[in-house]
């Protein structure tokens, strides 16, 4: 099958400089997707947005320039529960790559336990309208029990302003929860706010709460974008994510996010991205945790 991007799609940034921060040994890109390709793994009916293709290959390859060792693949919603494109990129990693899937309740135990064998170790939660429809909480809840029994965790994706609505249920799972993008943080706020601080709170009085401290190119407003060998890139972003790495030093992870869906204003060079993990973590120690120690305890937990 052939698509059309949705308009004015932006294409993943060919070419990414090699990163000047040199990430340790073993570290893991514990946030990133594969789009089809398409004509192999159709995309969703249900899909809000076409996306360019992004393979499982040109995913290997990133993860080689970029000087990583692992992925953690995370279903994108433009795949819908449609797994096939994620469990396939995760099979072909020869165990490099762990997975998140999406589930409908329909989900039968031979299909779990079958992507439990590609690897994928949780499903994902999304609540931002503008990527998926909504699923009622209680067949949520319902996933999460079964998934619970496979030890699987829950990636929850949602917006700042939404945290005090589903804070009841998220706070009711049952499983490790991790969270996108450090609950895509309004960065124009002050970071010791209401909102912000609703977050740590979230993190701090529920201790099965992880961070995915990524995303910085989506949540920054004031740049500079990570282009043209810029080396102080998303300054807004930096406290936030510094403070959450600095006050939940073991429970934060870091991710790409590579191939970047829904761009609207520019595509980074995922190089330049690198180099904003020592503005976020900025002592070697704080930095092996976020890349190596941490995202090893959560999705490889037989090697350490
Ligand atoms: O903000 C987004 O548009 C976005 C979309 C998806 C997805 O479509 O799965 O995943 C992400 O991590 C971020």
């Amino acid at each position: 099958m052939s698509f059309q991007k949705t308009a004015g799609w932006l294409d993943w940034y060919a070419g990414p400089a090699k990163p000047t921060f040199i990430v340790p040994p073993g570290s893991v890109d514990a946030h990133c997707h594969v789009f089809g390709p398409g004509a192999e793994f159709p995309f969703a009916p249900e899909r809000k947005y076409t996306p360019c293709d992004a393979s499982k290959q040109q995913l290997f390859a990133l993860r080689d320039q970029l000087g990583f060792a692992r992925n953690v693949i995370v279903q994108a919603t433009c795949h819908g529960a449609d797994n096939r494109a994620m469990a396939d990129a995760c099979r072909a990693s020869e165990g490099k790559a762990r997975g998140i899937a999406t589930v409908r309740r329909s989900v039968s135990d031979d299909e779990l336990q079958a992507l439990h064998d590609a690897g994928v170790r949780g499903v994902r939660f999304n609540f931002v309208k503008r990527l998926v429809d909504f699923t009622p909480k209680d067949e949520l809840l319902e996933i999460a029990g079964r998934i619970a029994k496979l030890g699987w965790h829950v990636v929850i994706y949602f917006e700042a302003q939404d945290l005090p609505e589903l804070w009841d249920f998220f706070t009711a799972l049952p499983t490790t929860i991790v969270v996108d993008h450090m609950g895509r943080p309004d960065v124009t706020k002050p970071i010791d706010g209401p909102e912000f601080e609703l977050f740590v709170k979230f993190m701090r009085e529920h201790p099965n709460v992880w961070s995915k401290v990524s995303c910085p190119e989506r949540l920054s407003v004031a740049g500079p974008p990570a282009l043209n060998g810029e080396q102080a890139a998303y300054r807004d972003v930096v406290p936030f994510a510094r403070r959450i790495v600095e006050t939940f030093p073991d429970r934060v992870l870091w991710g790409t996010d590579w191939p970047h869906p829904n761009l609207k204003d520019h595509m980074p060079d995922d190089g330049l991205l690198v180099d904003f993990i020592p503005h976020i973590a900025t002592t070697p120690e704080l930095q092996k945790k976020l890349l190596v120690t941490n995202p090893m305890r959560l999705y490889w937990p037989e090697e350490v």
